[in-house]
């Protein structure tokens, strides 16, 4: 297996065990299909894609301090493959070379933004990346150890912010499948998202929030203080799952949930999972910057879809756009800026296999 700009880490000869299977979140447990190959049968390459700069800097410090635990845990039964990114997008380049290389598994290392690029990785030309060898056994899984800012997918999965607990996953390789979204860029080249894509107040929070993270998970404060002082809700027109366009008014913010939560641990799209093959829509109308003083602790926990002018709905596809167009309405995904409405959002045909 090729190094990707990487450092290979030598196995150790510490024997591990393939252990009890630890528990998963509900809604994996009920849907998932078990792909765990033999252990035994040959040894799994490992590529851990590392942010170094991930939540400041921490992402590559709790990095350093992992790997003795890292070897001693998976060394004996896999070869591992230490990448670090040289900056953005780096990750996806590294991902699509370790599945056409035939990885068992491709594992983002960092936040919500290093997973979001390692999932891209699994796509090429609007296709799945295959492994250059077509008798290849089973397709390249993707795995995660949360060690962001937000870190919002993980909280989907109800995963504790514990990177040892996202080793033994690996270890086990228990793999389910899990599906991602798919948008376009601002040059109309395929965009993929497994978390949640926002746009208008929200994504333009975002897109201040990022220029902040050295202040942690304050940075969606910031963010959405910044936003809001040139915010104005408008009216859009949507078309759910190719029916006709619906005209939506003084819209505030619109998230399309192929997972729950966004921002910090707001639980924006409670009823989505991405084992599920459709998304949450949520609308959020005519707020005010009060209604968001009252009704925050609702969209933490979750429980806003019952408060006046929220509405959500499901769906495979969703299509947005201005009334009277402006160019200026943000759109992000998994937490990206990706330029400004009209989009479609589509569920990918097909899915990924993921450890969980
Ligand atoms: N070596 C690097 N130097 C600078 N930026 C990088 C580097 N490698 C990756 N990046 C960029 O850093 C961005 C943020 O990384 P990441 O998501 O891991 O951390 P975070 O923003 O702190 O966490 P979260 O997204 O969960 O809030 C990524 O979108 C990626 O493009």
């Amino acid at each position: 297996m090729i190094l990707y700009q990487a450092v290979a880490i030598v196995p150790m000869a510490k024997p591990s065990f393939i252990g009890a299977e630890q528990p998963l979140a509900p809604d994996l447990a009920a849907d998932r299909t078990i792909l765990r190959g033999s252990a035994t049968s040959r040894r799994r390459d490992l590529v851990f894609v590392v942010n170094p700069r991930g939540a400041n800097g921490r992402t590559g410090k709790e990095w350093k301090k992992l790997l003795p635990f890292l070897r001693s845990r998976l060394g004996s039964e896999c070869n591992i493959c230490e990448s670090l990114t040289s900056g953005p997008c780096h990750a996806i380049d590294i991902t699509r070379e370790a599945i056409r290389e035939g990885a068992d598994a491709v594992i983002a290392v960092g936040g919500d933004g290093t997973l979001h690029e390692v999932v891209n990785g699994f796509f090429w030309g609007g296709k799945p990346v295959s492994n250059h060898d077509p008798k290849a056994a089973r397709a390249t899984a993707l795995g995660l150890i949360p060690l962001g800012t937000g870190s919002d997918f993980a909280r989907t999965l109800g995963w504790k912010n514990d990177p040892r607990d996202a080793i033994e996953r690996i270890a086990l390789g228990v793999r389910s499948h899990i599906h991602v979204g798919v948008t376009s860029g601002e040059n109309g080249e395929p965009h993929y998202f497994i978390n949640v894509a926002d746009l208008h107040l929200s994504a333009k929070a975002g897109y201040y929030a990022s220029r902040y993270k050295k202040f942690g998970n304050l940075c969606y404060v910031i963010g959405a203080l910044q936003a809001f002082f040139s915010h104005h809700n408008q009216d859009m027109r949507i078309k759910v799952d190719d029916g006709d366009w619906e005209v939506y008014s003084k819209v505030t913010a619109l998230c399309i949930g192929n997972a729950k939560y966004f921002g910090g641990g707001m639980k924006i799209t409670p009823n989505a999972h991405p084992s599920s093959n459709n998304f949450e829509v949520v609308i959020l109308q005519d707020f005010k910057w009060y209604d968001f003083i009252l009704k925050l602790h609702k969209l933490y926990n979750g429980t806003h879809l019952s408060v006046k002018n929220v509405s959500s709905r499901r769906a495979c596809s969703i299509e947005v756009g201005e009334i009277v167009s402006s160019g200026s309405i943000f759109v992000q995904s998994d937490g990206e800026h990706l330029g400004f409405l009209p989009r479609k959002f589509s569920i990918f045909p097909g899915s990924i296999e993921m450890i969980c």
